[in-house]
């Protein structure tokens, strides 16, 4: 970890510069927000921490990062987050998710990948899912997510309109996949019809907000066939965006990639040409050493998902051996059905241990290279790289407050060591997404959260009846 506690060159020409220390009256030329911190942890490349730090925001952007006194006597700010004993770094990057999931959270647990998703959750979907679901779903992960300090994540799911409107409201950053799947879904008929409505989708989001990306999500090898793989590739390069995918899950996808198209899963997608533009690969548990230096090569972000691995008993993907190949590896929590929770804190601690145990090696994934996966790393992951993911002049302010008041952090020797190991959703104070502040000491500003308790709980309920009513065979 690089220290920094003077002037290091981080500050950009400021918009608003006051020519000597600022004073109330400069407050017409006063910037948004100041963030201020006992360290500011940037994850820039050189590893930059700064002690008594603050970070200068204006107009969504970050205009300079440095130590305190210095932005105090550059800039006043119209608000300030401010506390001693907090460290301000960048937001937390979920690079796989299924939002509207949070409704189906605890449905089927204790079952494996194909087991879980073809008898319990695509049916219960097909029943449950339209798009007030989604609505309430998303609202209620968009509020765990800004709770725990998520500021950007990549979802795939049904009713992607409603999706972004979500997220237009409540001020989060999101990749938005439309989903492809080859079978009567919630929202289409099959692959064809879900690859024409995507067009439509990202038509309508493309240039709408710049916080808000809409991508193609077709779901997997086992549920889209080559043609279709390769017509949702082409629909991509075709609207000049990206494609996020469950890739090389589980040993049934592997098996049914060998016994359908002849190969394993990763040289067969890169053999039909479906690398051939922006990639995003969910899980990627069972790459074969072969095809490690292909996710390299062909630049797939990879999205290490722990928890949902660990539950429904895909694997352990081999996260180190992806990294030492310069694969770009981020960290995703997937759906609150398969992990049962959003929390990006877990995905850290849990990767690590994860490693740490099955290569019987403690130095395994560090808790500085987890915590660059969830950020900056996420960020090159996802395609954002230079955008979000880390604290530097000129990228837009995606940025959150952790407090260091809670016993678990003291005494604190190592602020990276702490934020890993032992920080959860719950020590996260202030979540800013484009320099607007979504959340402020427990309060959510851009969120009704009494409305959505109350609509997902209505909602669950008659989910509840409907499952109860199925299982008791009326
Ligand atoms: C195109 S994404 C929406 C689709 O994916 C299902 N899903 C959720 N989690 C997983 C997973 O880990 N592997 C494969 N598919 C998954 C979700 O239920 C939606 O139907
Ligand atoms: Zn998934």
């Amino acid at each position: 970890m690089a220290a920094c506690s003077g002037d290091d060159g981080n500050s950009a020409a400021p918009a608003r510069q006051a020519s000597s220390a600022p004073t109330a009256s400069d407050n017409e030329n006063a910037i948004d927000l100041i963030v201020a911190g006992k360290y500011v942890v940037t994850m820039d490349a050189a590893g930059t921490v700064i002690v008594d730090g603050a970070v200068a925001v204006d107009d969504g952007v970050i205009l300079a990062v440095g130590p305190a006194t210095d932005i105090d006597a550059q800039y006043v700010a119209k608000e300030r987050l401010d506390s001693e004993s907090r460290v301000v770094m960048p937001g937390l990057i979920n690079g796989h998710s299924h939002a509207a999931m949070t409704l189906l959270r605890g449905v089927a647990d204790d079952l494996a990948l194909m087991d879980w998703l073809n008898n319990y959750i695509f049916p219960a979907e097909v029943e449950f899912v339209d798009a007030e679901f989604v609505r309430i779903g998303t609202e209620l992960a968009c509020w765990e997510m800004i709770r725990g300090g998520t500021t950007t994540f990549v979802d795939m799911y049904y009713y992607s309109d409603t999706i972004a409107e979500v997220v237009e409201r409540c001020g989060m950053r999101a990749l938005i996949s439309t989903t492809v799947i080859g079978q009567r879904s919630p929202d289409a008929e099959g692959a064809g019809d879900g690859i024409e409505k995507g067009l439509a989708f990202i038509n309508r989001w493309k240039d709408r907000n710049s916080r808000i990306t809409p991508i193609f999500g077709p779901h997997a090898n086992y549920t889209l066939n080559a043609e279709q793989l390769q017509a949702t590739r082409a629909a991509a390069n075709q609207a000049g965006v990206g494609i996020s995918i469950h890739l090389s899950e589980s040993p049934y996808e592997l098996q049914y990639s060998k016994d359908n198209y002849g190969g394993t899963s990763i040289a067969f997608f890169d053999s039909i040409g479906f690398f051939d533009g922006p990639t995003i690969g969910a899980h990627v548990v069972w790459p074969t050493a072969d095809e490690i230096p292909i996710l390299a090569e062909r630049q797939v972000g990879v999205i290490h998902n722990p928890t949902s691995n660990m539950k429904i008993a895909s694997g352990i993907a081999p996260v180190t051996e992806m990294l030492n190949a310069g694969v770009r590896v981020g960290l995703g929590t997937d759906g609150a059905a398969s992990n049962n929770d959003l929390d990006m804190w877990e995905e850290m601690r849990l990767a690590s241990f994860l490693q740490k145990v099955d290569r019987m090696d403690p130095e395994a994934l560090s808790a500085e290279t987890v915590l660059t996966m969830a950020t900056r790393g996420g960020a090159e992951a996802i395609g954002l790289a230079g955008r979000t993911g880390e604290l530097r002049p000129g990228l837009r302010a995606d940025l959150i407050q952790v407090s260091f008041d809670d016993v678990h952090f003291v005494p604190t020797f190592d602020v990276i060591s702490h934020l890993v190991f032992v920080a959860d959703e719950q020590d996260v104070v202030a979540t800013v997404v484009d320099g607007a502040i979504l959340m402020r000491d427990g309060q959510f500003l851009t969120l009704d959260t009494a409305r959505i308790k109350r609509e997902a709980t209505a909602l669950a309920a008659r989910i509840q009846q409907a499952l109860s009513e199925r299982n008791s065979g009326d």
